[in-house]
């Protein structure tokens, strides 16, 4: 589904992106984790162009969408839904308008639009909202509402780049469940950028770790996170650790010092 091959960028003398390739097979979730900086979200902007690639190539479903023309991008963008960290919502629209407005742009119906606007939105629970404008709902519920504008594309590939990152923590986990039922049925291929550790570990086919603009290990979780081979992995391993001690003291009543 996704190929990417010797993919590059460079800002000024800093390469944040450095002949990067990994494959995504049609289905698969994969979840790309590392440390700050080191390239995770320059990698998946350049996937649908948001950011230009210096060099390499990017395939999806086998055509190179780094050689293709504004018309052509624009087709091929909308089998790729992408959610942001900053949902990006419009205020003076509703719920509803918001996820809308693409379909309409992209030359549907407003009969149709609407319909499939909807369909998007009861799939993220939050058809009851669909007049809410974004300033009368909470983060976790106007992230839903930038899921359901992807998703209303019926998208082969999805782009997450953090999609949690702004979010309180108490509504992290309605975005994470709704993430995690379209990773079960396999709604679409995915590839996620996420600091959550629990998510990658529960719900990621394959990890893909980047250290310095590329990647230093790739595998299924229980190998990343149990059997590491570079030092981010063995950071992971480390902090699962240490978190599941601390709980496990906490929990038995032992203080934390
Ligand atoms: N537009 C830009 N101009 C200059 N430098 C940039 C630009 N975008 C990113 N960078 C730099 O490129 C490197 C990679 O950035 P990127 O945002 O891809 O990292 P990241 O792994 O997603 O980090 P984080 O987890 O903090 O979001 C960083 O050093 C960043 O400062």
């Amino acid at each position: 589904m996704l190929k990417i091959q010797n993919l590059t960028k460079q800002f000024g003398s800093l390469v944040a992106v450095n002949n990067l390739n990994l494959s995504v097979a049609k289905g698969e979730t994969v979840v790309i984790m590392g440390p700050s900086g080191c390239g995770k979200s320059t990698t998946i902007r350049m996937i649908n162009r948001l950011i230009e690639p210096d060099r390499g190539s990017v395939f999806v479903d086998g055509v190179d969408i780094t050689g293709l023309d504004a018309n052509t991008l624009r087709n091929m963008r909308k089998r790729i839904g992408y959610v942001f960290q900053h949902f990006n919502l419009i205020n003076r629209l509703s719920a509803i308008e918001n996820v809308m407005l693409g379909l309409v742009m992209g030359g549907q119906s407003k009969e149709a639009a609407y319909d499939k606007a909807l369909a998007a939105l009861a799939k993220v629970g939050m058809e009851q909202f669909k007049e809410h404008k974004p300033g009368q709902l909470s983060g976790g519920q106007q992230q839903r509402v930038g899921i359901a504008r992807a998703l209303a594309f019926e998208p082969e590939l999805m782009l997450w780049d953090e999609p949690t990152a702004s979010l309180d923590p108490m509504l992290v986990r309605e975005v994470l469940v709704v993430m995690e039922e379209l990773a079960k049925y396999r709604a679409a291929t995915m590839l996620v950028v996420t600091h959550e550790i629990a998510f990658a570990l529960h719900v990621a086919d394959r990890i893909v770790l980047m250290e310095e603009g590329g990647i230093v290990e790739s595998g299924i979780p229980s190998q990343v996170f149990v059997n590491p081979v570079s030092s981010v992995g063995c950071q992971y391993k480390e902090l699962i650790e240490y978190q599941l001690n601390t709980s496990a003291r906490t929990l038995a009543g032992q203080h934390v010092a």
